[in-house]
């Protein structure tokens, strides 16, 4: 049984993961950690959850979670996971990161813990999400610069970064088809007299609304007609599937960076 602690173990990923991880056949909840403050600290994961006991306090000294863990998945803030990454560096933990929002100084600290431990990252855990991305490389690749492309997402009103994390991964698959780098290429703002859109640009645009898991949609638009690749989230269980399956690969895994591509052999 690899013994996994959870990041994050109150929030909509955490609960997930602990709901997935309790069912699992070959992984065991090794911790629960949660901010110093939360209101979580010190009861049982369970039945903080409003379900049965699971044996595991929820606490806030994530360097003994960490330290007792074979993997760490995290689902919670940039600056959380940036922190996180240190500590399961320092214990040779491996660590599995789902939070998205990350800005380049962050990338930066956990390419430098990447260093020490296997660390999983992706802005999607799901197969469809990731299938996606590989089509996406693929159609780009074929059809050139005539065809805009344009990716729209669509997430509930809790989501506090934008673009997506999926997005931005099939904005990266786009470019790469493309043979650019995303940053070279990315629109991500747009409002006001913005001039015609500009030949080869990569589009993005962010919707909020209500309870919806997870949309996504790359649409390229030529001259005449239009080709929309689309996946839909219905339910969160699937990010938390893939995060555990992420964990269970990345024990075993030399020091280095990796994503689900890697987990799932689609590369
Ligand atoms: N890669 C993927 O497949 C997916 C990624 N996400 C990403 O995961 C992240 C979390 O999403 P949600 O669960 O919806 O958010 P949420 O806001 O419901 O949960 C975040 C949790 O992290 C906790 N947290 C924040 N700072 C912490 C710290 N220093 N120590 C311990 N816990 C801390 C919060 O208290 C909260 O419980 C977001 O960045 C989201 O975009 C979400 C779903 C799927
Ligand atoms: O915040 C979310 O909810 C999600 N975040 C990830 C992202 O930023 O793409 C994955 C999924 O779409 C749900």
């Amino acid at each position: 049984m690899v013994g996994i602690a959870v990041a994050g173990g109150s929030g909509r990923m955490g609960q997930m993961l602990i709901r997935e991880i309790a069912d699992h056949a070959d992984a065991r909840l090794s911790a629960v950690i949660e901010r110093a403050g939360h209101d979580w600290i010190g009861q049982d994961a369970g039945t903080a959850m409003g379900g049965a006991a699971l044996g595991v306090a929820v606490t806030d000294e994530a360097d003994t979670a960490i330290a007792g863990a074979d993997v760490l998945i995290d689902f919670t803030s940039p600056q959380a996971t940036v922190g996180f990454a240190d500590l399961a560096a320092k214990a040779g933990t491996a660590h599995v990161i789902g939070t998205t929002g990350f800005e380049a100084a962050h990338l930066q600290a956990i390419a430098k813990a990447a260093e020490k431990i296997a660390i999983v990252r992706a802005g999607n855990m799901s197969l469809g999400v990731n299938l996606l991305t590989m089509l996406t490389r693929q159609v780009a690749a074929a059809l050139g610069e005539s065809f805009d492309i344009e990716i729209v997402e669509t997430h509930h009103n809790r989501k506090v970064d934008a673009p997506s994390g999926t997005a931005l991964m099939l904005g990266e698959a786009a470019a790469e088809g493309r043979g650019h780098r995303l940053e070279d290429i990315a629109d991500r703002a747009r409002d006001g007299i913005t001039g015609a859109r500009k030949p080869g640009d990569i589009g993005f645009a962010a919707l909020r609304g209500g309870d919806v898991v997870g949309e996504h949609d790359v649409i390229f638009a030529g001259p005449g007609e239009r080709i929309v690749l689309r996946h839909i989230a219905d339910d969160r269980s699937l990010f938390a599937k893939g995060a555990i399956r992420a964990a269970l690969w990345a024990k075993d895994q030399s020091a280095g960076e990796y994503d689900m591509l890697d987990v799932l052999e689609l590369r």
